[in-house]
């Protein structure tokens, strides 16, 4: 028998700005991880684009949706489908989502060691709003998102994660890079079978 991966999905969760996208393109980019497309009925930043970044749905559409798991997140719908899970899991056996807490906790519960957790956060809360800014977010968006209450609960990790997350400071990238390419090649002789 050959050398075979089995299959895992790295869940990168933490609040808003922590880079959750950001270590989800580097895993795509470095090691051709597939990154599971989600549902959201919020509307398209500029930029987005519709099946890349997201499935853009209504709340009808949504509805209609076959999912994993759904969360309500600043006043707007989200949500993965087994489908798109599926659909990655056919290119790759380790593949990325990106999550909020509340979606990792549930990951957790449904797949088990299946999920591979990575809890980000960085040392200064302030770093984030920084860096949406940066990001070109616009004011007023930014300010109801950063008042969600989801925003405040993001900022830490749940104590059903605690024993499980990988836990990242994301303050530098080049530290962050490190710490992930550790990561994945733990993962990749654990997953290793002959
Ligand atoms: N270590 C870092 N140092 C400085 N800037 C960073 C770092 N990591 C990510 N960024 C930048 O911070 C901004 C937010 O990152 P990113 O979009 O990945 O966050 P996110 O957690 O996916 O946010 P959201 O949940 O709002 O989509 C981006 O402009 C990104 O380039
Ligand atoms: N539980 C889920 N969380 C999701 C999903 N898709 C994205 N997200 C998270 O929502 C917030 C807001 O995202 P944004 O793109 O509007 O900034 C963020 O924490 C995402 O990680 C999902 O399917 N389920």
């Amino acid at each position: 028998m050959g050398l075979e991966l089995m299959k895992r999905v790295l869940v990168i969760t933490g609040a808003t700005g922590s880079g959750k996208t950001t270590v989800s393109s580097y895993l795509a980019k470095k090691y051709g991880m597939p990154q599971v497309i989600t549902h959201t009925t919020r509307a398209p930043r500029p930029g987005e684009i519709d099946n890349v970044d997201y499935h853009f749905e209504t709340d009808a559409s949504m509805a209609k949706l076959h999912l994993l798991e759904r969360v309500d997140y600043d006043h707007h719908q989200y949500g993965s489908s087994y489908e798109a899970l599926d659909q990655a899991w056919g290119k790759n056996p380790l593949i990325s989502i990106v999550l909020d807490t509340k979606g990792a906790q549930t990951y957790h519960e449904q797949l088990g060691a299946q999920a591979v957790i990575i809890f980000l956060t960085v040392s200064h809360p302030q770093a984030l709003v920084s860096r949406l800014t940066e990001r070109g977010d616009q004011t007023k968006p930014l300010k109801q998102r950063i008042s969600s209450a989801e925003y405040q609960r993001d900022l830490r990790l749940p104590p059903s994660l605690t024993k499980t997350a990988h836990l990242i400071v994301n303050d530098d990238w080049q530290q962050t890079q490190g710490e992930l390419d550790r990561l994945v090649a733990s993962i990749q002789a654990e997953t290793r079978s002959v």
